[in-house]
């Protein structure tokens, strides 16, 4: 079922905010099923017109503002601020692109804190208000992708992503205890391996699950599938996803969640959708546990970093 939660393109403002109309679906029903808790994928968070602003804008930032990284993704930014060495997040002010228009910022926190609401008053277990104070963007080419890691302890368990401009699969692995098994080896071998000398933890080397990722959707990892699961993408030009186990690609876990006819239709008809990678920009919407008090200047005027 495509959902829309931005404002309706027709200039119906009726549903305007429509992430906090009482007749829209709350988070629950965008739960990723068969999983760990807990993945929610919502299709088309965002319209076009507001994926086409947003890439201009942040192909517009200034040169200084994008960070090259060695391997995987080509380059990167950060808005809201940058991350210490210890840790603590060096608040700037976001720009009027993740606030005023596209207000993304706010309308994820309106979407999840209605889903709060709704949780406290049937005391399902309440899903924590991610108060966004860092934006990290992401872009790749075709071919590149992300090893597998966590984004670690720094953050809140509850992290949003927004893509746009191409879709990906992202890869959801789990770590082995001393005593399970190793599954049997694939083509992801190579890349577990390497995490495995990072982290010096062992590491399946068939990813657990495997996410879909449309372009203007958003997908929101928390909890302990954030912080005891590690998430990455191939390295790829081309995605092929099946409809079930046993055929060329891999499965998505969210497939019941995407609200594509197209999609839907070719796994109905062909077993498998095949899709080249485009150039893909991701966008992490997250919440810094440790924020400089003050900015900048109270460091100065203290000598020393200060929580709050
Ligand atoms: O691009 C994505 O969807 C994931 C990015 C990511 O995991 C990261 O930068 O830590
Ligand atoms: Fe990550």
């Amino acid at each position: 079922m495509p959902v829309a939660l931005h404002n309706e393109p027709d200039g119906d403002h009726s549903r305007s905010g429509s992430s906090s109309d009482h007749n829209f679906p709350t988070l629950e029903h965008f739960r990723v099923k068969h999983l760990p808790p807990a993945a929610y994928y919502i299709p088309d968070f965002i319209t076009q017109d507001e994926e086409e602003f947003l890439l201009r804008k942040i192909a517009d930032s200034p040169q200084p503002k994008w960070k090259s990284v060695a391997s995987g993704r080509s380059r990167l930014q950060y808005w809201g601020g940058t991350m210490s060495k210890n840790s603590v997040l060096l608040p700037e002010p976001f720009p009027d692109f993740l606030t005023t228009y596209p207000d993304i910022i706010e309308r994820i926190q309106r979407f999840l804190d209605r889903t709060d609401e709704r949780s406290e008053a049937t005391n399902e277990s309440s899903t924590s208000v991610l108060a966004v104070n860092q934006v990290l963007v992401n872009e790749y080419q075709p071919g590149q992708g992300i090893s597998p890691h966590e984004d670690g302890p720094a953050f809140q368990p509850l992290v949003a992503t927004l893509s746009l401009g191409s879709h990906t699969v992202l890869d959801l692995h789990h770590y082995l205890s001393a005593s399970s098994p190793s599954p049997p080896m694939t083509a992801s071998e190579a890349q577990a391996d390497q995490v495995e000398r990072l982290s010096g933890r062992p590491i399946a080397a068939i990813p657990l699950a495997h996410l879909l990722v449309m372009p203007r959707s958003l997908l929101i990892l928390s909890s302990t599938l954030y912080t005891s699961h590690l998430h990455g993408i191939s390295e790829r030009f081309e995605d092929i996803v099946s409809a079930a186990p046993g055929h060329e690609g891999v499965v998505a876990a969210n497939a019941d969640l995407l609200g594509d006819a197209g999609i839907a239709d070719s796994l109905r008809n062909n077993k498998v959708w095949r899709q080249a990678r485009g150039t893909r920009t991701s966008l992490t919407f997250r919440h810094a546990n440790r924020t400089l008090k003050g900015g900048l200047l109270s460091m100065t005027a203290t000598g020393a970093l200060r929580r709050h």
